[in-house]
């Protein structure tokens, strides 16, 4: 009659705090990270014959995750992951693939009398770097990297105008507008044969060059549209990470509309004369693309 088409389980939320403590220096190094894991392989019959012999219950799961973390660097995360996917994989030879995705949270030095402090950091903004990995069983390590939740804003330096127009068209050309997008970035990487591999990579550079070129482009572009300047991050991202085969983002367009305040005393707060707006949650434009090399197919 019936038969189970997807299976995937695992832990989602494991919280995760590493502290690295220099002895000499008194220097410390924390990092925060929500991770989850969810395992593939032969499990059907724990579905369909309630087996749980095959069962890697989820608590085992999370056990480990805290284990490989006492053993092995956590951050960078692309290798964390890659880790404990391995881990799943040549663990359990009933297990084929181990999805782990993992969310690192920010603690930044704090800056205290002009100096970094040895043991106290801040929250400065909801971003979060992110890693998506599959470890699959005779296939290798598939990461993407991401930034989330970076939110930012230019007051001048972007237009919108030339667009189509018909009878459904009410959007007025600007040559001079608000742009605001909380950015989501990803970064894919080819495909790793072995945990050997990823261990050669310096994901923190890659990291802090799509995070400096999404800002500089941002910043600098004077930009045509939110579809014409993600384009060209991508493409900068492209050319300064040679192992990157795809790069994408989705950006919401915030909107900040003008407020017509004539009735009041004929206030001129519209055009160029505009200074207060009040900014919209919704509805939003959503933009996205992915970019690859020439070579390779571009998958829309
Ligand atoms: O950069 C933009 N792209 C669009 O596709 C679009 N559509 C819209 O109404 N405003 C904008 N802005």
């Amino acid at each position: 009659m019936s038969q189970l088409s997807y299976a995937r389980y695992g832990k989602d939320n494991v919280r995760l705090y590493k502290v690295d403590k220099n002895e000499q220096t008194g220097v410390h190094t924390v990092v925060e990270q929500t991770v989850q894991v969810l395992l593939e392989g032969d499990i059907e019959t724990s579905y369909t014959q309630a087996d749980n012999s095959v069962v890697v219950a989820t608590d085992t799961q999370k056990q480990t995750v805290y284990i490989l973390a006492k053993q092995h660097p956590i951050s960078p995360p692309e290798k964390f992951a890659a880790v404990l996917g391995t881990h799943f994989i040549t663990q359990y030879p009933h297990i084929h693939a181990a999805h782990v995705k993992i969310v690192q949270h920010r603690w930044t030095r704090m800056t205290v009398d002009g100096k970094p402090h040895p043991h106290s950091f801040l929250r400065d903004g909801a971003e979060v770097r992110v890693v998506e990995s599959v470890t699959r069983e005779n296939e290798g390590i598939s990461l993407r990297s991401k930034i989330e939740k970076l939110l930012v804003l230019k007051s001048t330096g972007s237009a919108f105008h030339g667009f189509h127009r018909d009878e459904y068209t009410r959007l007025a050309e600007t040559w001079d507008r608000i742009l605001s997008t909380e950015i989501e970035a990803g970064w894919k990487w080819k495909l790793f044969k072995s945990l050997a591999e990823v261990e050669q990579v310096d994901f923190d550079a890659a990291w802090q060059a799509a995070r400096d070129i999404t800002l500089k482009v941002f910043a600098e572009d004077n930009s045509a549209s939110v579809q014409a300047t993600m384009y060209k991050m991508c493409d900068r991202i492209l050319a300064a990470v040679p192992l990157v085969e795809a790069v994408d983002y989705s950006l919401p367009n915030k909107h900040y509309f003008e407020v017509d305040l004539s009735w009041h005393k004929g206030l001129k707060n519209t055009g160029k004369d505009a200074t207060v707006f009040a900014p919209q949650t919704d509805p939003n434009g959503l933009i996205q693309c992915t970019v690859t090399r020439k070579s390779s197919k571009a998958k829309l």
